[in-house]
């Protein structure tokens, strides 16, 4: 953590809007106009193209950005392969998928000296990277900057929910800040490198192997609500002139492989596109609600989606419980009772859930698998069946979920850990039989 790093982030600026064409120079001139890739691109750079999605696929899912950089990425030497760490990958096969509700403590804490790529670690996922389909849930836990080393992961988009401390990232596109309360998200093969704004940092990434993530369709809920496209930040061009080594470590179909640059790759002078990285204070979520009766479905919670090829079914889903009112009559307000053929993950940013009294931790999380009975618990259900029916404010937290269409399989650390909470279950214990015939 550097005073350096926190008076950049407080400085940055930034280019809004979701999906756009964007386009930014951090030197007058460095963009060429009206071609992307002239005979010489301007002030001696190299135009590189890098793209997120096929060339052909329809411009509603078109994602490719022009690099204007000092060298180009191609100046490397081979990589080579190195420790993987606590991370792991698709597909998940060291322990058998589990029914059982699942739910655990935060990381411990790391040892000193723990940067944001050295403290990732794999709590399980589903699908298969090398296929480009389904998901990853890392955690990670840092007290140290990223020095002269960046990442980059072949395998997905890193979309990271800080929950403790804010973290500079610094990618080929330029800079964006994410503090609790934000989410960031690293488009596919983009390299960044992350110092801490804080003495230390904690938080939730799901790592989507599949397409990339989109704002949902509103269908009726019309033009405006749920997350605005214009509350979305990308990065303006900044870039490193350093001509010292640096090492690039990239996630590519499960594994860490290293090289080592003579030159900062984060050398990108001006670029134009549509593959960007994004910042998204979930704050500013325009939460949609009831206000009739019943408790609606946690979709209209959906910040993102990342599609399949079947209309309606999500790859994985990023849902957001931000404070909101409860006015329904006649309702049991808290999410329901309920066996879900979609798997979820929550985690918890600050204060407490709704569903649950007690036990579900900020940088704690809950895995309730495909077709896993689950719900308020007992304190819960007492609590909400007698509670008076006035409007109310849930303004006490800030939960999410990543909601995925396959199951979730634990890594062997995850179904192991000692800070799995053991006797989950016993939060549904107690809950009598009211039945009268
Ligand atoms: O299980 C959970 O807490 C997530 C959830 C919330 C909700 O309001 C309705 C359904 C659902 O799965
Ligand atoms: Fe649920």
């Amino acid at each position: 953590m550097s005073e350096q790093a926190r008076k950049t982030a407080e400085a940055l600026e930034y280019l809004t809007g979701f999906g756009n064409e964007h386009s930014s120079e951090a030197v007058p001139g460095a963009l060429p106009i009206g071609r992307n890739s002239p005979q010489r691109a301007p002030l001696g750079l190299y135009a590189e193209q890098l793209s997120g999605s096929a060339f052909t696929e329809p411009r509603t899912h078109n994602r490719r950005s022009w690099l204007y950089r000092i060298r180009p990425s191609a100046a490397h030497p081979p990589f080579t392969r190195i420790d993987n760490g606590a991370l792991r990958s698709a597909p998940f096969t060291e322990s058998a998928a589990d029914p059982n509700r699942l739910r655990w403590n935060p990381l411990p804490d790391p040892a000193p000296g723990t940067d944001f790529l050295s403290g990732l670690w794999t709590l399980g996922g589903n699908g298969d990277a090398a296929q480009r389909a389904g998901m990853a849930i890392h955690l990670y836990a840092a007290n140290a900057d990223m020095t002269d080393r960046v990442f980059s992961d072949s395998d997905g988009e890193l979309l990271i929910v800080p929950e403790r401390g804010g973290l500079l990232l610094r990618t080929e596109l330029g800079l964006l800040a994410a503090r609790p309360g934000d989410m960031a998200l690293i488009p596919r093969g983009v390299r960044f490198r992350v110092e801490l704004l804080d003495a230390d940092a904690r938080g939730y990434i799901c790592e989507n192997y599949g397409q990339p993530f989109e704002l949902p369709n509103l269908g009726p809920i019309g033009a405006n609500g749920l997350a605005a496209a214009r509350d979305f930040q990308a990065p303006v061009a900044a870039y490193e002139d350093t001509e010292r080594p640096t090492e690039v470590i990239n996630k590519f179909c499960g594994n860490l492989w290293s090289a080592t640059y003579d030159h900062s790759p984060l050398d990108v002078v001006a670029w134009h596109g549509s593959h960007v990285p994004y910042v998204y204070d979930m704050r500013r979520f325009n939460v949609l609600g009831s206000i009739s009766y019943d408790h609606p479905d946690p979709s209209i919670f959906t910040v993102l989606t990342s599609p399949s090829d079947t209309p309606g079914l999500a790859g994985v889903d990023f849902v957001v419980f931000a404070p909101r009112w409860l006015v329904g009559e006649d309702t049991f307000r808290p999410p329901y009772f309920h066996r879900n053929v979609m798997s979820e993950y929550m985690g918890l940013i600050e204060g407490a859930y709704d569903a649950k009294a007690e036990g579900f931790v900020p940088g704690g999380g809950s895995l309730h698998n495909m077709m896993s009975a689950h719900g308020p618990d007992h304190e819960t259900f007492e609590r909400a069946s007698a509670a008076e029916l006035k409007p109310q404010k849930i303004d006490d937290g800030l939960a999410f979920m990543f909601e995925t269409r396959w199951p979730i399989t634990a890594t062997a650390q995850a179904a192991g850990a000692d800070h799995l909470q053991r006797g989950y279950d016993d939060v549904w214990q107690g809950l009598q039989r009211h039945f009268r015939a």
